[in-house]
């Protein structure tokens, strides 16, 4: 469904993203991982549209979107999240999600709000709920209206274990349910391995491994690179 090809970026002298090819089946979870400045947040503003590559190419149902303007590609239904969920202080949850969903044309915010447990949050506004809450506001934005492609950039940040599985198992379940395609980047490992049909591990910029989670985890340039320090 979405092919990176050769894709690169550079920041002044730093290659954030090197050369970097991937293929995002239909239908899938696929996680983006990799340490710290890795490159995953460049690759998800790569594809949203939000910078454009040095170069190589972005292909999403076949068709060449490397130089299309963001709001187009979200129009051609590629989403992503955005960490923040205050843009509106003032609006309550349920106002938030209304006025969003009729942006997009959603026909069924509540089944959002049931997938993602929102219900008691929709009288409140951002202030008045708590962070686990605000990440949920933030992921069910990102869903409205039913997007094929869901770039979520590390949804569980800031949550405990608990927080982050339970976000996770929301998630899946949603996704699955729907028929979206989810290109997810997370530090949480245990999130990872939980909800992803394949990884793609980046370094320094460039693929170091691709398969599916129970290989990615075992290959040695991926424990050396990252993962050593939790996959014991
Ligand atoms: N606005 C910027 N200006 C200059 N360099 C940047 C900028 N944003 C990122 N970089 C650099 O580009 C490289 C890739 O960063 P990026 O944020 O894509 O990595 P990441 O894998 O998402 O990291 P993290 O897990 O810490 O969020 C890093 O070396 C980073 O320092």
């Amino acid at each position: 469904m979405l092919q990176l090809d050769d894709l690169s970026f550079a920041y002044g002298s730093v290659k954030a993203v090197d050369q970097v090819s991937l293929d995002v089946a239909e239908g899938s979870i696929h996680g983006l991982i990799g340490p710290n400045g890795a490159g995953k947040s460049t690759c998800i503003d790569l594809i949203s549209g939000r910078q454009r590559p040095t170069s190589g190419s972005v292909r999403f149902r076949e068709r060449d979107i490397t130089r299309m303007a963001a709001p187009r590609r979200r129009h051609l239904g590629i989403a992503r999240s955005f960490q923040r969920i205050s843009v509106y202080p003032d609006l309550t949850v349920a106002d938030q999600l209304d006025v969003a969903g009729r942006l997009v044309g959603e026909q069924d915010v509540d089944a959002v709000v049931a997938a993602l447990a929102l219900g008691p949050s929709l009288p409140l506004t951002p202030s008045e709920i708590g962070y686990g809450e605000q990440r949920r506001v933030d992921i069910a934005l990102a869903l409205l209206g039913a997007p094929d492609l869901v770039l979520l950039d590390e949804p569980a940040a800031g949550l405990s274990r608990e927080e982050s599985i339970a976000l996770a198992d929301h998630l899946a379940g949603l996704v699955r349910e729907r028929g979206m395609t989810v290109v997810l980047v997370e530090h949480h490992l245990e999130v990872v391995y939980r909800v992803c049909d394949r990884l793609t591990v980046l370094e320094q910029g460039a693929v170091i491994a691709d398969g599916r989670p129970q290989e990615v985890r075992r290959d040695p340039r991926v424990v050396e690179a990252y993962l050593g320090r939790s996959a014991a």
